[in-house]
């Protein structure tokens, strides 16, 4: 293993963003399925060999991914990907402590577009994890306009940055039907309200849900075009079918996969969750009309 170095995997628009953060205090390296004409980009060997591993793949991919391409040499990892395993109903955590001792893994949370943050827009991240150490090795890696804090609270972060994206497909329906400031501001309160319920049954700790992981990231995601959940939301509002809005995506849309995790989950559990329930009922084919006439009801 090559001591001090740094790889993000995976160069999407959420690799590429990290990349150039990490890159402005060190070299960062950076590999991806398919060649990019990119500054140190290497390839998949190579990035395994560094120390310190950024992972920014799709939720649904990374046991694949791990299984097939993965080898634990002690490496140190943060996980950058946001959702939960729609086969399975497992939170990335679960997914990655299969492959890696929990006390090499980190969760990135908070609000974050890509496209801001290569710009070099300032922002607050929560870095997560049950061992603090992984937390001060990483943060001197991190930019000056790049702010960390750090939480153990790892459950609460990935089921924080899941939930929010089902929540922001919700607000991009309500946007896209013309339902008002009023409308949207109380669906994104009631969401905050589910979301903690739904994390509180498996352990998530109240503090973070109020914090930049829930709050914080739920605001900014659900009342931004930018965000492509919101985009969904906007698309199924406007009568396209999911398949269209996905072409036109072009992008991965967390939110989708997730509202069917969320859905296995909190009948298993039996957790109250109206929105997430609609979400999933739309996304089914349900009229978004319908779905507004229930939750006003309901
Ligand atoms: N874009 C953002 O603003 C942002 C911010 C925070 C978190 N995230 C999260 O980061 C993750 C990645 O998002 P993104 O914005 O980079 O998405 P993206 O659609 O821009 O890119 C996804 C990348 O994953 C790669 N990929 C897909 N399948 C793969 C596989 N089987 N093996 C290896 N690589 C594979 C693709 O080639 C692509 O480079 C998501 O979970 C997302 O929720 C994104
Ligand atoms: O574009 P989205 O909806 O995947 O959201 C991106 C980030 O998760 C925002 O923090």
């Amino acid at each position: 293993m090559q001591k001090n170095s740094v790889a993000v995997i995976g160069a999407g628009k959420w690799g590429q963003a990290l990349h150039f953060a990490l890159g402005q205090k060190q070299k960062c390296y950076i590999t991806s399925r398919t060649k990019r004409d990119i500054n140190n980009f290497v390839d998949l060997n190579t990035a395994l060999s560094c120390e310190y591993l950024i992972i920014a793949i799709p939720a649904q991919q990374i046991r694949q991914w791990l299984d097939e391409h993965f080898e634990f040499k002690g490496q140190k990892i943060l996980v950058a990907s946001k959702g939960i395993e729609a086969s399975t109903g497992k939170f990335l955590n679960e997914i990655y402590e299969e492959f890696i001792p929990s006390e090499n893994l980190g969760f990135i949370s908070g609000p974050s577009f890509a496209a801001e943050v290569i710009k070099g827009l300032p922002c607050a991240l929560v870095l997560n994890s049950l061992n603090k150490q992984i937390f001060i090795e990483f943060e001197k890696l991190f930019p000056d306009f790049i702010k960390t804090y750090y939480s153990d609270d790892v459950i609460g972060a990935e089921i924080c940055g899941a939930y929010k994206n089902v929540l922001a497909i919700a607000s991009g329906i309500c946007e896209g039907m013309n339902l008002g400031n009023n409308a949207r501001v109380s669906l994104i309160s009631r969401g905050l309200v589910e979301m903690q319920r739904f994390g509180s049954h498996f352990g998530a700790k109240m503090e973070t849900f109020i914090g930049l992981s829930g709050a914080g990231d739920l605001f900014l995601t659900a009342s931004s075009e930018l965000s492509r959940n919101f985009r969904v939301g906007l698309g199924l509002a406007n009568n396209k079918t999911l398949d269209e809005i996905l072409e036109e995506l072009g992008e991965v849309a967390e939110g989708v996969k997730t509202s069917y995790a969320i859905n296995s989950l909190n009948k298993k559990h039996k957790i109250y969750t109206p929105i997430a329930n609609e979400v999933y009922s739309i996304l089914e084919g349900k009229n978004p009309k319908d779905s507004l006439k229930d939750l006003l009801k309901d």
